[in-house]
């Protein structure tokens, strides 16, 4: 019998992050790079962002998990993006394709494509990106909003934490993604990983909005609660619902 996400499970990935302390390298946008690379430190990866092409082989290969995050894509991107999920797939090693604004433009749409044809661990996006996408075949598809839906073709899991002001703060799905990666670096389940990392961040933003005056200082205090949360806080808050597929 598969074991199924709970909190509890959240609660014990959370640990293990912040014990073993997993390398996540991003190819990320040029817009939130610095949040992003906040997020997945405060739950306890270390993040590395570099793009360039002559490195990027070194920092994948000595990354325990990649982020490819398409938000500010050009041609010079998408020749490091091709090499680093080259050397990720030759090591064996989780990848997570987040194809922001897919749905601003048929280029990137086909990219995304190519991408997920070459077998990320997940695809995630919101709910525009990932209607367009549609079906991503053997990999887990995330499809975050009010409530994020998780899939892997096995079984369907369900997060209802969260805030609405995740959705005024530029940058909460990349961020997203590079919590995820820092969860699947240490769970071998991509479909356990991401619903740990998306309670983890769903009821740190519940705490956050509670010390906030706005999303302007919600963004910080996010930052802050993922940092502090607590295993028992987790346990308690995380609303995490699935079914067997
Ligand atoms: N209205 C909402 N209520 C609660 N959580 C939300 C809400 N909108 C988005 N989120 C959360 O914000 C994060 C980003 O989701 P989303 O807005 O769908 O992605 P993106 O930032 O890529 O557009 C996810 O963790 C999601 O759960
Ligand atoms: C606004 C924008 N434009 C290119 S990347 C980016 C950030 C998108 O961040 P998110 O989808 O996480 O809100
Ligand atoms: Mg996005």
């Amino acid at each position: 019998m598969r074991n199924l996400p709970s909190p509890q499970m959240a609660a014990r990935l959370l640990a293990c992050v912040r014990e073993r302390r997993p390398r996540v390298h991003c190819l990320m946008n040029t817009v939130v790079q610095k949040f992003t690379a906040d997020g997945i430190t405060v739950v306890g990866g270390i993040p590395s962002m570099t793009s360039s092409r002559e490195e990027i082989a070194d920092f994948v290969a000595k990354a325990d998990a990649l982020t490819v995050n398409l938000g500010t894509l050009d041609a010079e991107h998408r020749a490091v993006i091709l090499r680093a999920v080259e050397v990720a797939n030759a090591g064996g090693k989780p990848w997570i394709l987040d194809p922001v604004h897919c749905d601003y433009s048929p280029s990137r749409l086909a990219f995304a494509r190519d991408l997920i044809a070459l077998g990320p661990t997940i695809v995630r996006g919101n709910r525009a990106e990932m209607e367009l996408i549609g079906e991503t075949g053997a990999c887990l598809r995330i499809q975050t909003g009010p409530v994020d839906h998780l899939a892997d073709g096995r079984a369907t899991v369900r997060i209802a934490n969260g805030h609405r002001w995740m959705a005024a703060v530029t940058g909460t799905g990349c961020l997203s993604g590079g919590v995820i990666a820092a969860f699947m670096a240490v769970e071998k389940d991509p479909l356990n990983a991401a619903a740990g990392a998306l309670a983890v961040t769903g009821v740190a933003a519940e705490c956050a909005a509670r010390n906030a005056a706005g999303p302007g200082t919600f963004g910080v205090a996010l930052l802050d609660a993922l940092s502090a949360l607590g295993e028992a806080e987790l346990v308690s808050h995380a609303r995490i619902e699935h079914d067997q597929g």
